[in-house]
């Protein structure tokens, strides 16, 4: 049996030698190379936490003490060491969640995959522990330091501060990456405490003299490594956390789990706030994560373990087609500038950074500051492109409204990964947004069904200098090409079926192909129907309208949450007007998502185009037997 086998929770740990744990985090390292090459996941950013996490529960009693993860995606070690060692259906239904999870294991905390939340949640533990008469426990949050660049992690921090009283360990898992380097002053600060010269000088002689003088020696070295702190703050001082009032260890070589330990057990014992500052390495000990430049391996498909490589080639997606388009409109418009919150490679603008490397802007895991700067760069003459996951936007609702939509900014929103993604999660589907921004007054959205689509919208939205405009698209490989077969108004109308009555059905975005499906399969019993795409989505357009007023039954299908989406802000628009054309929509439940594949999400959601069709023809049925059907619309 491995000494990961005999794992069952973290106690057993603590009965290990320190040569056991040595064995036991190889043992990690190539179960999850080996695993995670298997179903994908987050490879990187898991084989650099290997040591940190077997100290942390080493040292802390979990779950009496809570550990939490802040995004969560390196919580796969934790997972090994509390009970869950079956990887073989990660983020997959039924398998275990790529993040922690409550309903898997009392070990987990946060299931949020949104970045810097951990010290927020610390710190309310921390307080209700402490109200509890629970102050003896300790609580932990292991934070990266891309997610410690959010403003929230500075928002607990101030307050995490005024606890001096309270035992709350912050670990910085500080990597230096996000998905790139971690940018920004706050990097550099930490840079230069990983890097500090005279420090590292000092502990290199004493790696060569002390080891060197036997056993007193390496006595004294294990001493002097083992305390860093001790090191650092004479050669090292630093104001930044310490000039906050939260005590600062380290920097530690995140990677010894000696060394952790003692770090650990000194803060643990401080019984007030205090940061361990571990340095670590994302993909450390697998030679294609430690070697790749782009990303560390953060997170991979299905590759091949000894290379690396992906099994299945990536195709041209979404993401690429906007990587190109955006590309040509910067070439046209010099006050066009981009803006990323620490995903420059995912959302697809790296080559818009190639080719203008001043007019991009990577601020860091931060999207709130991402919005209100765009306001600040349009009111100053520039036309701010921000590329975001769709899920992420809403971190900056409050600065879309009252930045950027009060001022009437020209902002563009390119959201990414909008609508349904699966496998991540319940907090990654993109499945908010269209709700969220319906509230937003002189905000225009538009919801591309393909790449043509995709490149006119956004060129018309980079064109609008005089009111926030919004270009969502799913995750993945693109739909093949649905050309419009004709045009009312700004709406293209995709299909025409005759018959009685007449349906219109409406698909928003990647959907329209659905909706597409759902006209002929009306067709095929004999029920007549309209498909449509309005391209810009919200707000209704008076073409839309126009268009519902015409036909019996509407039947909307959006990539997004049926209740307060587009189908409902149509309603809405048609009653406003007394119209009572009956309107049926179709799209995501009101509620979070356990993690699945996309596929398995849209069956379960009834939203195939067979479903909606044959839902419509009951529909119709009962409008048919309480109605006489309107006489057939002129055709145009
Ligand atoms: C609010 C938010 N924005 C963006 C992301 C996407 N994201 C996931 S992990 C990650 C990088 C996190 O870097 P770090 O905190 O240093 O952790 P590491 O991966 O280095 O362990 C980002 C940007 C996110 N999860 N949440
Ligand atoms: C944790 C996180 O937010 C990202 O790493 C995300 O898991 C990547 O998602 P994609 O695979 O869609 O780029
Ligand atoms: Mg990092």
């Amino acid at each position: 049996m491995s000494h990961l086998e005999r794992i069952r929770r973290p106690a057993d740990l603590r009965r290990m030698s320190t040569a056991e744990l040595e064995v036991l985090a190889k043992e990690i390292r190539d179960f999850l190379v080996t695993s995670v090459a298997r179903t994908g996941g987050h490879m990187g950013p898991n084989l650099g936490v290997v040591e940190l996490t077997i100290a942390v529960h080493r040292v802390f009693d979990s779950p009496a003490e809570h550990v939490v993860f802040d995004t969560g995606h390196q919580a796969y070690v934790h997972k090994l060491l509390t009970g869950r060692q079956d990887f073989t259906e990660l983020r997959r239904r039924g398998g275990l969640s790529g993040y922690p999870s409550r309903t898997e294991s009392d070990h987990d905390v946060v299931e949020n995959s949104h970045a810097s939340t951990a010290l927020s949640w610390a710190d309310g533990i921390a307080k209700a522990n402490q109200l509890r008469g629970l102050g003896d426990r300790s609580v932990v949050a292991v934070i990266g330091d891309g997610a410690l660049t959010g403003g929230m992690a500075w928002e607990a921090l101030n307050n995490i501060a005024d606890g001096q009283d309270r035992s709350l360990v912050i670990v910085v898992n500080d990597n230096g990456r996000s998905y790139a380097p971690t940018i920004g002053g706050l990097a550099n600060h930490l840079d230069a405490l990983r890097t500090t010269p005279h420090y590292e000088k000092v502990l290199d002689w004493g790696k060569r003299t002390l080891q060197r003088s036997g056993p007193p020696g390496r006595m004294a070295f294990d001493a002097l490594h083992g305390m860093k702190k001790g090191l650092k703050d004479v050669i090292a001082p630093q104001g930044l956390f310490e000039g906050l009032g939260i005590k600062y260890i380290g920097p530690v070589d995140g990677h010894d789990i000696a060394a952790m330990e003692v770090a650990l057990s000194r803060a643990k014992a401080f019984g007030g706030p205090v940061i361990v500052h571990a340095i670590t390495e994302k993909g450390r000990g697998y030679t294609p994560a430690e070697t790749d430049v782009a990303d560390r391996f953060h997170a991979v498909g299905v590759i091949h373990p000894e290379t690396g490589l992906p099994v299945a080639p990536s195709r041209f997606g979404w993401t690429s087609v906007f990587a190109e388009e955006i590309v040509e409109i910067g070439r046209r418009r010099s006050d066009v500038v981009a803006i990323t919150a620490a995903m420059l490679a995912p959302v697809g603008l790296a080559p818009f950074a190639e080719e203008f490397p001043d007019r991009v802007f990577d601020v860091g895991i931060a999207e709130q500051h991402a919005v209100t700067s765009a306001a600040g760069m349009a009111f100053a003459g520039l036309h701010p492109v921000i590329a975001l996951y769709a899920t992420f936007l809403n971190r900056g609702i409050d600065q879309v409204l009252m930045d950027v939509a009060l001022h009437r900014a020209g902002v563009t929103f390119v959201l990414d990964r909008a609508g349904l993604t699966g496998d991540d999660g319940a907090s990654h589907n993109g499945m908010w947004d269209m709700a969220l921004l319906r509230t937003v007054p002189s905000l225009r959205l538009a919801a591309p069904r393909d790449e043509d689509t995709l490149r006119a919208e956004l060129r018309e939205a980079v064109a609008i200098d005089d009111a926030p405009t919004v270009v969502r698209y799913p995750k993945g490989a693109l739909p093949d090409a649905l050309p419009a077969v004709a045009r009312q108004g700004s709406v293209d109308v995709l299909a025409r079926h005759g018959g009685v009555p007449r349906v219109l059905v409406i698909g928003v975005g990647p959907m329209a192909h659905t909706a597409v499906e759902v006209g002929t399969a009306l067709d095929a019993q004999g029920i007549g129907s309209t498909v449509v795409d309005p391209r810009w989505v919200l707000p209704v357009s008076a073409d839309l309208l126009h268009l519902a007023r015409q036909h019996d039954l509407v039947v909307t299908v959006e990539d997004g949450l049926a209740s307060n989406g587009v189908g409902s802000a149509l309603r809405d628009a048609l009653a406003a007007a007394g119209t009572d054309v009956p309107v049926r929509c179709h799209g995501v439940p009101l509620r979070f998502l356990e993690h699945a594949s996309r596929t398995q999400l849209v069956e379960a959601f009834h939203l195939r185009g067979q479903d909606i069709a044959r839902e419509t023809a009951s529909a119709v049925a009962a409008l048919v037997r309480t109605t006489e059907p309107t006489s057939l619309p002129t055709e145009h």
